[in-house]
């Protein structure tokens, strides 16, 4: 009983942090089919032991938090997520359980619906007036969004009149929809992502939650986000909303709330199940990423008396599509050095196209995955692409090994800097310990320093990053500063205009919040969320510096190894004049504390 104890905690603690990722930070470590399957082996294990249920697990509960620093909103009617199966002979065990549930033995109505691939959000509307706007959060508290949505041109800030059935607008309507990026902006949106040097979206969903989720909503206002409705949480009004679903979104839609086209209204679980066929088929000529279908029990009376669990209501089902497999051949695997150092192996593959993205190299994130996969160069390998998450080599198709694959040679040094390599994890992860005399790492630092969530500089792009490094025009991240035009001419392919706008956008930067200043400095640990703490507590740099280990270790979200590398970042001389350096008056930055 102990070691199924440990293995559910384990379990609860690896979905808890793939959570944090990808709801707080937008970020996917794991395919979405990898943490479905450890949700489904959570929730078998819990089963066969339920007194080992607590509320706070994964199975119970919603992935998202509300971070602290959006207001913060009560959902009157909790937001849930929605059960998900894979097979038809699930669907039709569904509406079995519900016909019994329900006494009914009559053909059941659906309203089956797109499931769009974006991030949930509920709009509170007053007398047809946008109030509030708010994101799932944790299903109960939600972040503020009201700004951010405003900016988006399919959300009416004003309802029109329905004028053939409900005449008044309702004195309160909440709404429930998705907020998503099409796929063309998409492309667009990482493109220029990439050209300003910032990490690219995993995927569409991660590119509209971290655009929705700005701070600053004129940021959301350059982003390219659509909306559509999907159901009403709330109403008062004068009339009594019809009892079906599909009625109460085509009056949704007669107020002028966005409703998906490919809604309908079906009789029967076998036509369900056509519908689902036929959405898979059209699914990569829709301009938007699908996951699969939504289908709703249609009678409102039926859904109420179906009723809610505490993650998802019993009356609603998402019908996932099968992820995106394809198989290629690896051309070459090259070690990578990250900004820490970190020694990662890219798979570069002879290029393929998976739902409608063409995928030349996968990141295979430490040699452990090499060796388990038996990996050889020159192999054929089976790929999946789920949804639109990152690809994965999934296996090796051995079948298909000729005479001429070659053996991967783990490398003993840096292959950048050709230093001492050190090792942990069980050997799983290689790092070179030069810091920032390896030229890997001193681009990666100073392409993390100017990247959009740290300085924003535009127009230092990783090409331009390569070469100020090379020509030793840049060594430290202090140096950016005492750029100048005639230092620039150097670089190849930047004309004067280039070069007016960097210095321009150098210039701007120069007025910064502590907390951005904190996080671009690109202390190991330390993301936006423990540098925006960080700068609330000290209130200035000097007063960060200063901090002992105790001090650094009380923080909230800063754990003892943050709190050491924070500490041990600024006891390393280089590091030290460095910052200084920055915050000389010569300089000029100009760094404010915003609580
Ligand atoms: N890769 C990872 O690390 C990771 C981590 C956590 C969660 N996930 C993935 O996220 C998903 C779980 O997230 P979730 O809780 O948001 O659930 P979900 O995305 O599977 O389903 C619920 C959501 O569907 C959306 N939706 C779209 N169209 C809808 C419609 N017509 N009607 C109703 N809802 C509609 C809503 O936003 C709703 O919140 C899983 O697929 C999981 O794989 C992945
Ligand atoms: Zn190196």
């Amino acid at each position: 009983m102990k070691f199924v104890k440990q293995k559910i905690q384990k379990l609860r603690k690896k979905l808890r942090h793939w959570e944090y990722l990808y709801y707080t930070k937008n970020e996917s470590a794991v395919s979405d089919e990898k943490y479905d399957a450890m949700l489904e082996k959570l929730n078998q294990l819990e089963q066969i032991y339920p007194h080992l249920i607590t509320e706070s697990s994964p199975t119970q509960r919603i992935g998202g938090v509300s971070q602290y620093n959006f207001k913060k909103i009560h959902h009157k009617v909790p937001m849930l997520s929605l059960n998900s199966i894979v097979a038809s002979f699930q669907l039709l065990s569904f509406d079995k359980r519900i016909k019994i549930k329900l006494h009914a033995n009559h053909v059941m109505s659906y309203c089956c619906e797109l499931k769009i691939d974006g991030v949930a959000v509920s709009l509170l509307y007053k007398e047809g007036k946008l109030i509030y706007a708010a994101t799932r959060g944790d299903g109960k508290i939600g972040e503020d969004v009201t700004e951010n949505i405003s900016t988006i041109r399919s959300v009416p800030m004003c309802l029109k009149i329905d004028s053939n059935k409900y005449g008044k607008l309702p004195y309160l309507l909440e709404i429930r929809g998705e907020v998503f990026i099409s796929k063309l902006c998409f492309l667009k949106l990482n493109k220029i992502t990439i050209q300003q040097g910032n990490k690219p979206f995993s995927n569409a969903r991660n590119a509209a939650s971290g655009s929705l989720r700005q701070l600053d909503p004129s940021v959301t206002a350059t982003r390219p986000l659509s909306f559509y409705c999907y159901g009403i949480s709330n109403y008062c009004g004068e009339k009594e909303l019809p009892d079906s679903h599909w009625e109460r979104l085509q009056l949704c839609e007669n107020w002028g709330l966005p409703i998906n086209n490919y809604i309908r209204l079906i009789s029967g679980v076998n036509k369900v199940l056509e519908y689902y066929s036929y959405i898979k088929t059209i699914r990569s000529n829709l301009e938007f990423n699908i996951d699969g279908i939504v289908i709703k029990v249609n009678s409102c009376t039926y859904q109420s008396k179906l009723g809610y669990g505490s993650r998802a209501p019993h009356w609603a089902l998402a019908y996932k599509f099968p992820s995106a497999v394809s198989s290629a051949k690896v051309d070459n695997v090259i070690f990578q050095v990250g900004r820490t150092g970190i020694i990662t192996p890219i798979a570069y593959l002879e290029p393929i196209v998976i739902s409608d993205v063409t995928i030349r190299k996968v990141n295979m994130h430490n040699i452990n995955e090499v060796k388990r996969l038996g990996l050889m160069i020159g192999d054929i390998v089976r790929i999946q692409r789920s949804g639109d998450v990152i690809p994965k080599i999934v296996e090796v198709i051995l079948s298909e090994r000729t005479d001429h694959v070659k053996t991967i040679e783990l490398p003993r040094f840096c292959p950048v800097c050709g230093s001492r390599i050190k090792t942990w994890h069980n050997q799983s992860i290689l790092r070179c310990t030069a810091g920032l005399s390896c030229l890997a790492q001193r681009k990666a630092t100073l392409e993390h320093f100017v990247s959009k969530k740290a300085m924003n500089i535009y127009g230092m792009g990783n090409k331009i990053i390569d070469q100020l490094v090379n020509q030793g025009l840049i060594f430290t991240s202090s140096d950016v500063f005492r750029l100048n035009k005639n230092k620039l001419l150097c670089l190849e392919g930047f004309g004067l205009e280039n070069i007016e706008r960097l210095l321009r956008s150098i210039e701007d930067s120069k007025k910064i919040t502590l907390a951005r200043f904190i996080y671009a400095l690109g202390i190991y640990g330390v993301g936006e969320t423990v540098a925006s703490n960080l700068a609330i507590v000290y209130k200035t740099i000097e007063n960060l510096a200063a901090a002992d280990l105790q001090s650094l270790s009380n923080l909230k979200y800063v754990g003892p190894i943050i709190a050491n590398n924070i500490y041990h970042f600024f006891r390393n001389p280089d590091n030290l004049k460095n910052v200084q350096d920055l915050i000389d008056p010569a300089i000029g930055i100009q760094l404010h504390v915003i609580t």
